[in-house]
C-alpha cells in the first residue's frame, strides 16, 4: 500500500514549490510515533556531538539534489549501484550515516517496512535544525526509496565552494529553487565545518594570481591561515559560521556582512552582484524571524524536489542496499 498518490506533480522534472504528493499527516496511522522516534534518536546524537546536526542538515541537501529527495545517498557501492558516497562533493565529507542507520533500526522495530529513508533524512533535517535553536515547520512526507544512485549526479549537480553567484542561481534553479532559497538555504551554514581544502583557494590564490581573495576581514584571514597552510593540512577544518558554529541562528550572515564568510560560495552571495541575493543576505542578517520564516519554507521546496511516490521505488529494509 504505498499511500494515496494521485499522479499529479510525481513524474515533474523539478520539485520546488509545486505540488507533490507528499503530505505531513502521511504515517499518521501507520507510524505515528515516526518523528517522536526520530527525536528521540537525535537528542541523544547531538547532545554527544553538535556538529552531527549540520551534518544531517548537509545529507538532506546531498540527496535532493541528486535524483531528488530518495534517499539515493545512502546506497553503498554494490553490484549494480555507484555509490554517491564516493563523488567529489561527498567523499570523505559527508558522515551521519550511523545516526540514520540507528533512526532506521526503531523505526523498523515499532513500524516495519513503513517509514522510507527518504524521509527519514527530511525527518532528521528537520529534527536537527529545531535541537540547535533554529525554525519548525510543517513536514510533508511519503517519499518513497530509489533503487538506483547516481555518481555522475552527485559529481555534476551539487555546487562547489568556488562558485560563481551565477553558477549557484543556475545549480538551484535547475532544482526548481528561486533566489530565496539560495540565500535561506546557504544559511543552513550558521552551523557546522568545512575542510581547510574547500576554502585554501581564497587565502593563497584566489584569482590565479598568488594573492588572497581581496573580500576576507583582515584578522579573519590571518586567523584561517593558521589553520589552513599553503601546503598540507587539507583535512583541519574550520567553523562556517565562527561566532556560533552549534547555533543554528542568523550569525551567518551577520558575518558574510563583515567579511567574515568561510566559503566563496557564502561570500558571493552579497558581492556577486547578480540579482536580489546581496539584499536578502542583508535582510536576513537584520531581521532572525525573516531568515527562520524563509528557511523553512526553502526547507520544504528543497524537501519537494522529485520525490517517488505511489507506486515508483520501495521502501527499504535496510538504507545501505536496495531490496
Ligand atoms: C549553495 C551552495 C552550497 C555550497 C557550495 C556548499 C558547500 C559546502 C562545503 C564545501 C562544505 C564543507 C564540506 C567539507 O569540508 O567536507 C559544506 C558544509 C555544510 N553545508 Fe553546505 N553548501 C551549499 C549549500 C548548503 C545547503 C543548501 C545546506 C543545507 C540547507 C548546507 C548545509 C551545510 C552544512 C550544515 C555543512 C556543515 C556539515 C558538517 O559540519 O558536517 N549547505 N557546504
Ligand atoms: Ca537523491
Ligand atoms: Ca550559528
Amino acid at each position: 500500500h504505498p499511500g494515496l498518490g494521485f499522479g499529479w506533480g510525481s513524474n515533474s522534472p523539478i520539485g520546488g514549490s509545486f505540488y507533490s504528493n507528499l503530505y505531513p499527516q502521511f504515517y499518521q496511522f501507520s507510524c505515528p510515533q515516526a518523528d517522536e522516534i526520530v527525536m528521540t534518536v537525535l537528542e541523544k546524537a547531538i547532545a554527544k556531538e553538535p556538529r552531527m546536526a549540520a551534518s544531517l542538515l548537509r545529507l538532506h541537501f546531498h540527496d535532493c539534489f541528486v535524483q531528488g529527495c530518495d534517499a539515493s545517498i545512502l546506497l553503498d557501492d554494490s553490484a549494480t549501484i555507484r555509490s554517491e558516497k564516493n563523488a567529489g562533493p561527498n567523499k570523505n565529507s559527508v558522515r551521519g550515516f550511523q545516526v540514520i542507520d540507528e533512526i532506521k533500526a526503531k523505526l523498523e522495530q515499532a513500524c516495519p517496512q513503513t517509514v522510507s529513508c527518504a524521509d527519514i533524512l527530511a525527518l532528521a533535517a528537520r529534527g536537527s535544525t529545531i535541537l540547535s535553536g533554529g525554525p519548525s515547520w510543517e513536514l510533508p512526507l511519503g517519499r518513497r526509496d530509489s533503487r538506483t544512485a547516481s555518481l555522475n549526479g552527485a559529481n555534476t549537480n551539487i555546487p562547489a565552494p568556488n562558485s560563481t553567484i551565477q553558477n549557484l542561481l543556475t545549480m538551484f534553479q535547475r532544482k526548481g529553487l528561486n533566489e530565496e532559497d539560495l540565500v535561506s538555504l546557504s544559511g543552513g551554514h550558521t552551523i557546522g565545518v568545512a575542510r581547510c581544502t574547500t576554502f585554501k583557494q581564497r587565502l593563497y590564490n584566489q584569482n590565479g594570481n598568488n594573492q588572497p581573495d581581496e573580500t576576507l576581514e583582515r584578522s579573519y584571514y590571518y586567523g584561517l591561515r593558521s589553520i589552513c597552510p599553503p601546503t598540507g593540512g587539507d583535512n583541519n577544518i574550520s567553523p562556517l559560521d565562527l561566532a556560533s558554529p552549534a547555533r543554528f541562528d542568523n550569525t551567518y550572515f551577520k558575518l558574510l556582512l563583515w567579511g567574515k564568510g568561510l566559503l566563496t560560495s557564502d561570500e558571493v552571495l552579497l558581492t556577486g552582484n547578480v540579482g536580489k541575493t546581496g539584499a536578502l543576505v542583508k535582510a536576513y542578517a537584520e531581521d532572525e524571524r525573516l531568515f527562520f520564516q524563509q528557511f523553512a519554507k526553502s526547507m520544504v521546496n528543497m524537501g519537494n524536489i522529485q520525490p517517488l511516490t505511489g507506486f515508483n521505488g520501495e521502501i527499504r529494509k535496510s538504507c545501505h542496499v536496495i531490496n
